[in-house]
């Protein structure tokens, strides 16, 4: 199988805090790793760093068989998008739909200026959204339907690896499900590669390939999914599955996964 990324050896200071210590890891072509660990463990540094929000202390970061410099070129910051935990983040409220959707595709020329109005509603069908929110603002939506939006604009840039930092947890419960779904079916479509990021082990369960789980900065487990939650490496594995608690399948999104320990 095809390597996506690779990260070797990063580290991340903050002043004198050490957010990311000798971070290894591979993530296969269109694969999902889920990446887990307590509040704090370093998961969002290390996304930032690999979207190349931040610039890390040491090691480096390959996307295909590209090393990735300190400043990356426009097209290997396309190459990798990022879905926030608030869909704000990547929404300009001033902006029309339309012109969100326009702007990335234009920027990154990845239609010419006849094809974006069929692109742009073609990106929206992708998300379960009608054309019609093209002419609307990021505040007439709801937080799950912003955060389709969202996805939508990342998606339109066709980017080879797609990472989604807590993406359902801002949102109301009743809509985690559906957008959940959502990254689901486009995994499937679109062959996506995913690095997805949750402290819900029911919603690591339903997307994952692979499992790794941070601690204070550090990778201590890279497993299989099905490894993961049935034979968990180590000991504070255990513990973070062993504080799931055990719920009808029908349930919720943590009935998604029961716990077998
Ligand atoms: N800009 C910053 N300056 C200083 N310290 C920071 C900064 N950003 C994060 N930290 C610290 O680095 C550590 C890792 O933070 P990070 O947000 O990566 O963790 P996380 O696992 O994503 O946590 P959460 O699940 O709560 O989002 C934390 O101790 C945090 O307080």
């Amino acid at each position: 199988m095809e390597l996506a990324l690779q990260v070797q050896s990063l580290k991340v200071q903050y002043g004198d805090f050490t957010a990311l210590d000798s971070i290894n890891l591979n993530l296969q072509k269109h694969t999902t790793l889920g990446l887990v660990g307590e509040s704090g463990s370093g998961k969002s540094t290390l996304a930032r760093v690999i979207a190349g929000l931040i610039t890390p202390d040491e090691g480096q970061i390959l996307l295909g068989d590209q090393q990735l410099k300190k400043k990356r070129s426009r097209e290997q910051y396309k190459s990798i998008q990022m879905i926030f935990q608030n869909p704000d983040a990547s929404l300009n409220p001033k902006h029309s739909i339309r012109q969100i959707l326009a702007e990335a595709l234009l920027f990154h020329r990845i239609v010419d200026r006849s094809q974006v109005e069929k692109r742009s509603r073609e990106l929206l069908a992708r998300v379960q959204l009608e054309s019609r929110a093209l002419d609307k603002y990021p505040h007439e939506f709801s937080g799950g339907q912003r955060q389709r939006i969202a996805i939508a604009r990342a998606l339109s840039v066709e980017p080879s690896l797609l990472i989604a930092d807590e993406p359902t947890s801002a949102l109301d419960v009743s809509v985690q499900r559906s957008v959940l779904d959502l990254f689901s079916s486009l995994k499937g479509e679109l062959n996506l590669t995913l690095l997805f990021i949750s402290h819900d082990l029911g919603v690591i369960h339903a997307i994952s390939d692979t499992v790794a789980v941070m601690r204070q900065g550090q990778l201590v487990e890279i497993s299989p999914k099905d490894q993961f939650f049935r034979r968990p490496e180590t000991a504070y594995s255990q513990e973070l599955l062993s504080a799931v608690p055990k719920m009808p399948k029908s349930s919720s999104l943590g009935g998604l996964y029961e716990p077998t320990i």
